[in-house]
Parts: C-alpha cells; structure tokens; sequence
C-alpha cells in the first residue's frame, strides 16, 4: 500500500524509531551473533518499532534479498529497503518482495532522484531519498512524493566513520515544510535521539541496538524515552 511507512511514522504517537535488522557492519563485523534475523524482528515489534529497516548490500553488509522477502512476508510493519540502487528493475523488485519503502541516494541518483521517486510512488513504495550534505539536497528537493533521509554517516567512507547528529541538525533546518525527515545513522544513545527529533520526524537505528545485548529492551528504552 502507498506510504506505509509515511503514514506509520505520521500516526505514532510515542517515538517513531525505525529500527534495522542488520546483519553485518564495516566497522563492528558480525551482528546477528548467532541469532536469527526473524527473532530481532518480534523483538523489534514487541518493543513498539515504527517500522523495519533491512539492508540487501551483500558485498560489505552482507545482506541478501531472499532474506528481505522473509522479513516483509513475516511482518506487519512497513519494511524499508537500504541498498545501492541504481535501476527502476530494483525498485519493482523491492515492491513485489512486499516492501513498503525504498531507499533513493542523491548521490548515486542526482537528477533521476524525481524520476525513481515518482516511479516508486507508482509502485506503491515511499521513497526515502538519502542526503549527506546540502549539494545532495539540491537534487532530493525536486522530487514531489518523497521522504527525506540525511545520513549522519558519509556512505563513500563505508561505516569507517562514526557518523554525528549534527549533520542532521545542519540539513534537516533547510528542509521545507512538507518533506517528512528521517534522520539515520550514528545514533547510539538517548542525547542523540533527542537532538535528531528536534529536527525530524523519525530516526533509524541499527549498530546500536544489534550490539545490546537485550534488542527489544533498548528499543523499548528508545521508544518510550521522554523527549
Ligand atoms: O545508507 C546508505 O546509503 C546505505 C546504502 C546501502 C547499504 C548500507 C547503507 N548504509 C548503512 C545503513 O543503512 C545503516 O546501517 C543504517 O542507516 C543504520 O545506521 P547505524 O545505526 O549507524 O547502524
């Protein structure tokens, strides 16, 4: 259904954290640890999770689409694919697997950024259209139908940075009224999270809940901290 995502994150009334199974990280290596990839699923349910996020990327996250399609199919919640996509093929791919959202990046897309926006919409998919700096925003202001994701990491550096919010509190202020924003990346405690929804209207969180130790308790933390 058109704007899942969107809409979920529009209707939550506690913190709307979008949280991500994520199987592997540059940085960190191994996440899932031996645990399955649906099990970090009902933990994110039960913990009040606004929607998925599932990176397919195999090459450095070690992602698979055949997991993705499990995850969608096992899942109420809106799903949002992360990968590099650079073909309107894997835009109807992710929608046809069952996702609900689809990650566009600025940077890859530049002008075609309102084209596969609008394609996807057509597909029945949000697109969250990724900016790391304001020459990016440039090209995810002109498309019409969009979410805007700023990525507190730089993506060309593959996770070997940390990732700060303040990339977030510099971009999402130049953002028109309109655009919902999501700030991603990087947030690891509550101080982050209350200075990107200051700003945005969601966040999406992987390496910080993969690495605790208890994944529906710090999701829960997330989604109910006071703001
Ligand atoms: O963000 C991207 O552009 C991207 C594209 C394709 C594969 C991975 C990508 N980035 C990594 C992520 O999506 C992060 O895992 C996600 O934003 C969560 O970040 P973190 O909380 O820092 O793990």
């Amino acid at each position: 259904m058109v704007g899942m995502l969107s809409r979920a994150i529009k209707k939550c009334e506690k913190n709307p954290v979008i949280a991500e199974v994520k199987v592997h990280s540059p940085k960190h290596g191994d996440l899932l640890r031996g645990r399955n990839e649906i099990d970090i699923l009902r933990a994110y349910e039960r913990a009040g999770a606004v929607g998925i996020s599932y990176i397919t990327e195999s090459k450095n996250f070690k992602g698979s689409f055949e997991v993705f399609k499990k995850i969608c199919s096992s899942t109420e919640l809106p799903v949002l694919r992360k990968d590099f996509i650079t073909s309107k093929e894997d835009v109807e791919r992710t929608a046809q697997a069952g996702g609900s959202a689809v990650l566009l990046i600025a940077r890859i897309l530049r002008d075609d950024i309102p084209e596969f926006a609008d394609f996807a919409a057509e597909h029945g998919l949000d697109a969250l259209i990724e900016v790391h700096s304001e020459d990016e925003l440039e090209f995810a202001l002109e498309a019409r139908r969009a979410m805007i994701g700023i990525n507190n990491r730089d993506i060309a550096k593959l996770e070997l940075d940390d990732g700060n919010v303040t990339v977030t509190e510099k971009i999402a202020p130049l953002i028109p009224d309109g655009f919902l924003k999501v700030s991603e990346s990087g947030i690891s405690s509550i101080d982050d999270l209350r200075k990107a929804l200051q700003y945005t209207n969601a966040v999406l969180i992987g390496t910080a809940f993969m690495r605790a130790e208890d994944p529906e308790k710090i999701v829960r933390v997330f989604v109910e901290a006071r703001i």
